[in-house]
């Protein structure tokens, strides 16, 4: 079976791995819009982080409540074990908040390198999605106490930084343009549009 390897960096791959795609930001920044749009893009496996919070989790958020580390440890090795598993099978885009470098590093002791995209707004814009948004337990109230956690990918990530702002569509084929370069057998697999 192939087993995830680093030999590139934080976000190589060596010839067997499938890539892992983490698409990361605060709440309400589109994550979970945008990996699924890339994940179709690619003929990707999708994985919803917001998913694998224990009850507990959701519970506190939904009261405006806001994780700590120690809550948001199990969580993260959750899905970082649920990326191991579907990279088995194929490319994985996986959304999560993964706001601290830490975090990040929690998935990548599972999973293998990722990876990053990270979206990026103003807070109003973020805000305003959020208090729109119908049918989902985080309270628009949390997201100072996200952004105050956010630790943005740096250099040594080489994340691709994509404005939120954009359509969903625009920021699939974006991110979906920058990864096929990294990983050309993305390409060959890309559809709904010019990734070149
Ligand atoms: N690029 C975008 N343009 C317009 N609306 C968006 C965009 N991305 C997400 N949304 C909307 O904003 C809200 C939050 O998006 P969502 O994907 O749930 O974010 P997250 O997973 O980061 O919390 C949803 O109602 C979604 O439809
Ligand atoms: O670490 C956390 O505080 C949470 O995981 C949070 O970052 C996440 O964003 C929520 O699960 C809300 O879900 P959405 O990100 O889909 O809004």
């Amino acid at each position: 079976m192939a087993k995830a390897k680093q030999v590139r960096g934080m976000g190589g791959m060596d010839d067997a791995a499938h890539p892992a795609i983490l698409v990361m930001g605060v709440s309400g920044s589109g994550k979970t819009s945008v990996a699924v749009a890339l994940a179709e893009r690619l003929g990707a496996l999708f994985v919803e982080a917001d998913d694998h919070h224990p009850p507990a989790n959701v519970a506190a958020m939904a009261k405006g409540i806001p994780l700590t580390d120690e809550l948001r440890r199990p969580w993260l090795e959750a899905v970082g074990e649920a990326v191991a598993e579907r990279r088995a099978e194929g490319p994985v885009v996986l959304a999560c908040s993964a706001l601290k470098r830490r975090y990040r590093d929690v998935l990548r002791r599972r999973a293998g390198p990722l990876d990053v995209v990270h979206l990026t707004a103003p807070r109003a814009l973020i805000f305003g999605r959020m208090a729109a948004r119908r049918d989902h337990f985080m309270p628009a109230a949390l997201l100072d106490s996200q952004i105050a956690d956010l630790e943005a990918p740096g250099p040594a990530e080489d994340p691709v930084i994509l404005d939120a702002a954009l359509p969903v569509d625009t920021l699939a084929r974006h991110a979906a343009t920058a990864l096929a370069l990294r990983h050309p057998r993305l390409a060959t697999r890309s559809h709904g549009g010019n990734v070149g």
